[in-house]
């Protein structure tokens, strides 16, 4: 069974395969995955450690070839990392250039682009704003928290407003205060600019707060075990929502599916559980 077609998908990702082969053994860590995002939805890709999702975002970003299979992004084949795509790692310290100050850091993507100066002046100037740094413009990485700095790192993405946003584990290293936050930044960017996010993670929580459907994918090989539209109100808020009967419900539906699913490679027979509400 197939995820259902839209024609107003922005990302499709149809029948895609990845396994990495050394000389000792063959790891099958994507079989299958077919998947459409509308543009401009957001959707959360929750599983198991090792079920394939950082593969899954590598290759979506054009930055690790599929064993077979296509990712097409606004009807082009994605062979190479595509120019309207924005990527946020988890790991924040490594992205960032230490040397490089903190409106240089931001404007770097933008040069390479070939924006004009006050173009790219401008670009950055309101990227910070709306992660609240304009004050730090000037100062390095290494003398912001980690948290400024994840936000330097979402400035930086969301500056020259891609129309895909890819995000792996973005928050995880960072504190539970400061990841809340984190999180209703993302969630106001994504209503500010027209954007499309694919958002790893496997805090099944956070899927569920920031997003519009989340996908869950089994352990290594198994695929899309589950998809879940999630119909929480579109202004959401850290205590508000969570402390809501319907979140309790998705989030435990959601979890129920990401503890059955094997945390071996073992092979499971792939199939997709649409729950609706
Ligand atoms: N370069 C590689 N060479 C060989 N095997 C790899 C490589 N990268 C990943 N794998 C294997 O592929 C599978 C999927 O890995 P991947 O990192 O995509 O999973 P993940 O869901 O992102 O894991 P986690 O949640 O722990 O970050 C794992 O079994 C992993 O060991």
């Amino acid at each position: 069974m197939t995820p259902p077609e839209s024609d107003d998908a922005l990302l499709r990702i149809v029948d895609l395969r990845k396994s990495y082969r050394s000389r000792e053994r063959t790891v099958d860590a994507l079989t299958g995955i077919t998947l459409s995002v509308r543009d401009g939805e957001f959707v959360a890709v929750v599983g198991p450690s090792g079920c394939g999702k950082t593969t899954l975002l590598k290759i979506v970003a054009g930055l690790l070839p599929a064993s077979s299979g296509d990712v097409v992004l606004a009807g082009r084949r994605v062979m190479e990392p595509p120019p309207d795509l924005g990527v946020v790692f988890q790991e924040y310290g490594r992205s960032l250039f230490a040397w490089k100050t903190v409106r240089q850091n931001v404007e770097l993507p933008l040069r390479h682009r070939g924006i004009g100066r006050a173009e790219r002046r401008d670009l950055v100037v309101e990227a910070l704003e709306a992660v609240g740094l304009a004050q730090a413009a000037d100062a390095y990485p290494w003398q912001l928290s980690g948290g400024m700095q994840q936000r330097v790192a979402i400035a930086r993405a969301v500056a020259y407003r891609p129309r895909l946003l890819l995000m792996d584990e973005p928050f995880s290293a960072v504190d539970a205060q400061t990841r809340g936050d984190l999180e209703d930044l993302l969630a106001r960017l994504w209503r500010r600019y027209p954007m499309t996010v694919l958002f790893v993670t496997h805090d099944i929580d956070e899927a569920v707060y920031l997003s519009q459907r989340v996908v869950v994918l089994g352990a290594a090989g198994a695929g899309i075990i589950a998809q879940f539209p999630i119909d929480l109100p579109a202004e959401r808020d850290q205590l508000g929502t969570r402390s809501t009967s319907r979140f309790g419900e998705l989030r435990a539906r959601v979890y129920a599916h990401v503890r059955r699913a094997p945390t071996t490679d073992a092979p499971t027979s792939p199939h997709l559980e649409k729950v609706t509400p």
